[in-house]
């Protein structure tokens, strides 16, 4: 949070909806290192929420705790206004359906083609003929920029780029309300990266996504994200629209976004 901010005052500036999701007092550790401490954020409906920080500060941390995949020591976790720990089985894979995650490595079944990789999830979730499922897998191809021919493709035939692609589209299956990426652009050259960021802001306005971004990429957080936080100690330090970050006197944010990456990336814009 920005000096003296406070998170509701970050909300209404972004303009953006009520809390998707909601940790608070959030504490991850292993052994005996703290890596969040007593951290809380809010993903608001309908925005894209950029998470920045140090490497290996817990931004994957978070993301993997989020999505119940690392247990936490205290804290809560809410998400859609349910608390995860509450819900049984069935109702935890309701709320599993609701969402779509993009890693980093972009982890596609190296042995499964692309159609049959996106139609993974809907096997799993739903009980729908092959022509429907050919369907959905083709439109999602589609929706995020690939050729058709594409679906028949393994994994290892594919460019960085087309995976990440393919991932997403994986990702999209099964008609998430929220997406998690991250480092969506890592290993994308800029041309790549920037087409990526424009397809993730066009599939955010017109499905009406709610997307929560790990992201080093400064490009990236100047042009889609309607509000970033930061992690520095365990904790979110500041969060708010890339002006709010700007203006930031914490001294890692001053060297994040005013270091010299970020006037190269400034002075080609
Ligand atoms: N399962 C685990 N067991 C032990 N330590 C872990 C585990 N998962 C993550 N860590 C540690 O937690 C810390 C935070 O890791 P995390 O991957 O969240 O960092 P990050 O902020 O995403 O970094 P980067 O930007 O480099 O990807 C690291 O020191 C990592 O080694």
């Amino acid at each position: 949070m920005a000096n003296g901010e406070t998170m509701e005052q970050g909300n209404e500036e972004a303009g953006v909806g009520e809390p998707l999701i909601s940790v608070r007092d959030l504490v991850v550790g292993f052994g005996d290192r703290v890596i969040l401490d007593h951290l809380s954020l809010d993903i608001l409906r309908g925005e894209i929420l950029g998470f920045v920080g140090t490497s290996g500060g817990g931004k994957s941390v978070l993301t993997r705790t989020i999505l119940g995949l690392v247990p936490k020591r205290s804290g809560t976790v809410e998400v859609f206004g349910q608390d995860l720990d509450t819900l049984n089985e069935a109702q935890r894979s309701a709320v599993e359906r609701r969402w779509g995650v993009l890693f980093q490595q972009g982890a596609l079944f190296s042995s499964l083609t692309v159609k049959q990789n996106i139609q993974f999830p809907l096997r799993e979730n739903l009980k729908l003929s092959q022509k429907l499922m050919d369907d959905i897998a083709y439109a999602k191809i589609e929706m995020v920029g690939l050729k058709c021919e594409a679906g028949e493709k393994l994994p290892s035939e594919l460019s960085g780029g087309m995976i990440k692609r393919a991932s997403l589209a994986r990702a999209l299956a099964l008609d998430p309300e929220i997406l998690f990426l991250d480092e969506p652009t890592s290993g994308l050259d800029p041309i790549g990266a920037g087409d990526f960021d424009e397809l993730i802001r066009t599939l955010q306005q017109t499905l009406g996504l709610t997307v929560f971004m790990v992201t080093h990429d400064l490009d990236s957080l100047h042009t889609v994200c309607d509000r970033i936080a930061a992690l520095a100690d365990g904790k979110v330090i500041a969060q708010g629209p890339i002006e709010t970050m700007m203006a930031s006197t914490h001294p890692w944010l001053r060297a994040y976004f005013h270091g010299a990456r970020a006037r190269a990336v400034r002075s080609e814009r």
